[in-house]
């Protein structure tokens, strides 16, 4: 399965930065059919990403799940498309903790992003105490089974990532043994909710992602991409993750 790097430059990024979107977009683009690239920045900018790099995929990082409304601040995903979006990663553990945001939540906002054409990446992780009282995996199966889109899914659409709390933006990534534990675990509960269908649903690694850890984490089984952070701010950081990837 080819996989997919998407960056999530969360609230980062103004329109000083597009010369980082068009460096990578067009590093990309030569690396061809071998590895998916993806770059989900702040709202304000993807209209403008998506008129610089034409043919790459900007991404947002949340939407409502309703259509329209009287939702002061917040933005559908149909909103999301007519900007450029191409797809949306919800239930980000950054947004499930800071907005409360529940399985539910993240679940009507998935499945509302597909229905819209988006593609859309749900994530999913646990915390440091949950890991540390044995829970990780009873935690992540519940979130998976909770916030997963229901019903028939076209798997090429959706993508799950497997992002430990503990590991967002500490420089502390998990173990390649516990990554491996984890993924096989999804994929499970995937293919339990999806049949076939959950066998072809790309499961991201996110959590301190870095050029130098990069391809030992691409190596694990079942890793079908990453969701990077901190290292997909900067061409010079990410796009050695991408080249990992397509290797
Ligand atoms: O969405 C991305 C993740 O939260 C990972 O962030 P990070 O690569 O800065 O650890």
């Amino acid at each position: 399965m080819t996989k997919l790097i998407a960056g999530n430059w969360k609230m980062h990024g103004t329109s000083a930065d597009l010369g980082e979107v068009r460096a990578i977009a067009a590093r990309s683009a030569e690396l061809g059919g071998r590895v998916e690239v993806a770059l989900c920045v702040p709202a304000t900018l993807i209209h403008r990403a998506a008129e610089t790099v034409p043919g790459f995929a900007i991404g947002a990082q949340d939407m409502h799940h309703k259509e329209k409304g009287a939702h002061t601040g917040d933005l559908c995903a149909s909103m999301l498309h007519d900007a450029g979006a191409g797809l949306v990663i919800v239930g980000h553990s950054e947004r499930r903790e800071a907005h409360r945001e529940s399985d539910a939540d993240v679940r009507a906002k998935a499945e509302a992003g597909l229905a819209t054409g988006l593609r859309v990446i749900v994530c999913v992780g646990e915390s440091l105490a949950e890991r540390e009282a044995g829970r990780a995996v009873a935690t992540v199966s519940g979130q998976v089974d909770a916030s997963l889109p229901q019903g028939d899914i076209d798997h090429g659409r959706l993508a799950v990532a497997y992002e430990p709390i503990w590991a967002i933006g500490t420089g502390r990534v998990a173990g390649t043994d516990d990554i491996e534990e984890m993924h096989a675990a999804i994929r499970q509960r995937l293919v339990a909710a999806y049949g076939q269908a959950g066998a072809g649903v790309r499961i991201l690694y996110g959590g301190s992602v870095k050029p130098d850890n990069a391809g030992e984490i691409f190596a694990v089984p079942e890793v079908g991409g990453a969701l990077v952070g901190g290292a997909s701010l900067k061409a010079a950081d990410f796009l050695p993750i991408v080249e990992a990837a397509a290797a």
